[in-house]
């Protein structure tokens, strides 16, 4: 095996299910041994596909990807081996104990005896899961059996973990738990880490790379820093109080761009926004600009570019919109 070839490594992967839905249109991934990577996007993007594929779960229509410096099509079971996986769904049998269900898992691995013992009160101190360790998990809050689905994704000390939504559905303190929890294994055990999220603040806190994925295609990848420096300036919204349509869009977009510092527009309905070089300085050039197009504002306001920036930038739309749009079918 090459220890210098990327922990995973994927190449124009296409997956369609039922012949019609096209949920992979030609994914190209690298991830650097010991770093943790975030696959962004909205539900529906093809976040699960890539990691059910990588993990070997399905099958691409074509296309490779190896993981661990092995072929997931020609050698799957080696794969198997080198991965943790915590899926979206808690894999932890409700009836059992913590320790019961890790010591199961153990045992799946090989794991027996003393070795097992050890492991298992290990990773039970390490999630701070020892005081629940003799009770049944459908006692467990979500915050402590997403803890207990992670260690037993680490059970046999895997080269690579991938989490799929590792914090859906927690409340915000068991989030941050869990970011922490993330942090350090990635930091101290040099663990290959695979992250799919919609959250934009977890790719951004966790992730040391980023590829926004939408429509089953990546659009852009980076660092997250390097991502929100490529967009110059600040973000100016300006939310208004009537939708705009097409021409009045058209229109608003030409105003706008003659702003002495702005450098582009984006309108869609109810919003604008706006890059500029110094945002404070542009906004009264930009609300009198608006007047003078007739269109009233609601509010107006300025921030740095964020992770949301750079998925408008490159999804030409807004985050929060695919999934309301997702939501809504
Ligand atoms: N088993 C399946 N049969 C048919 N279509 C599927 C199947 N699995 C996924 N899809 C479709 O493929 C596309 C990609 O789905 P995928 O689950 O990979 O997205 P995702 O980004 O992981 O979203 P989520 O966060 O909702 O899991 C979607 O259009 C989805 O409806």
């Amino acid at each position: 095996m090459n220890t210098r070839a990327p922990a995973i490594e994927a190449r124009q992967l296409i997956k369609t299910y039922g012949g019609h839905v096209t949920a992979l249109d030609g994914i190209d991934l690298a991830v650097e041994r010991g770093s943790v990577f975030g696959l962004l996007g909205p539900n529906g993007a093809g976040k699960s596909t890539t990691v059910k594929i990588l993990t070997t779960l399905a099958r691409p229509d074509s296309g490779t990807a190896t993981v661990a410096g092995h072929d997931v099509l020609r050698h799957p079971d080696r794969v198997r081996r080198a991965i943790g996986v915590v899926a979206q769904g808690s894999g932890a049998d409700p009836v059992a104990t913590g320790r019961e269900n890790l010591r199961l898992q153990g045992r799946l691995y090989g794991l027996k005896g003393a070795a097992l013992e050890q492991r298992v009160d290990e990773l039970l101190d390490r999630f701070t899961l020892t005081e629940a360790a003799r009770r049944p998990v459908k006692g467990y809050s979500g915050g402590m059996r997403r803890r207990l689905d992670v260690a037993l994704g680490l059970v046999h000390r895997p080269e690579v973990l991938f989490l799929d939504e590792p914090t859906t559905g927690l409340d915000p303190e068991a989030r941050s738990a869990m970011w922490d929890e993330i942090g350090r294994l990635a930091a101290e055990e040099g663990l290959t880490i695979l992250l799919t999220t919609h959250y934009l603040e977890e790719a951004d806190r966790l992730a040391e790379r980023v590829a926004v994925v939408d429509r089953g295609r990546i659009v852009v990848e980076g660092t997250p820093d390097a991502l929100k420096g490529e967009l110059r300036g600040d973000a100016v919204h300006v939310e208004l109080r009537e939708p705009l349509g097409d021409a009045g869009r058209t229109l608003l977009t030409g105003a706008l761009r003659g702003v002495p510092g702005v450098h582009e527009v984006l309108a869609d309905g109810h919003r604008v926004s706006v890059r500029a070089d110094d945002g404070a300085a542009a906004v009264p050039a930009l609300l009198a600009a608006l007047e003078r197009a007739g269109v009233k504002v609601a509010t107006a306001t300025v921030a740095r570019p964020s992770l949301d920036d750079v998925y408008l930038r490159y999804a030409g739309r807004r985050y929060s919109e695919t999934e309301a749009l997702v939501g809504a079918r």
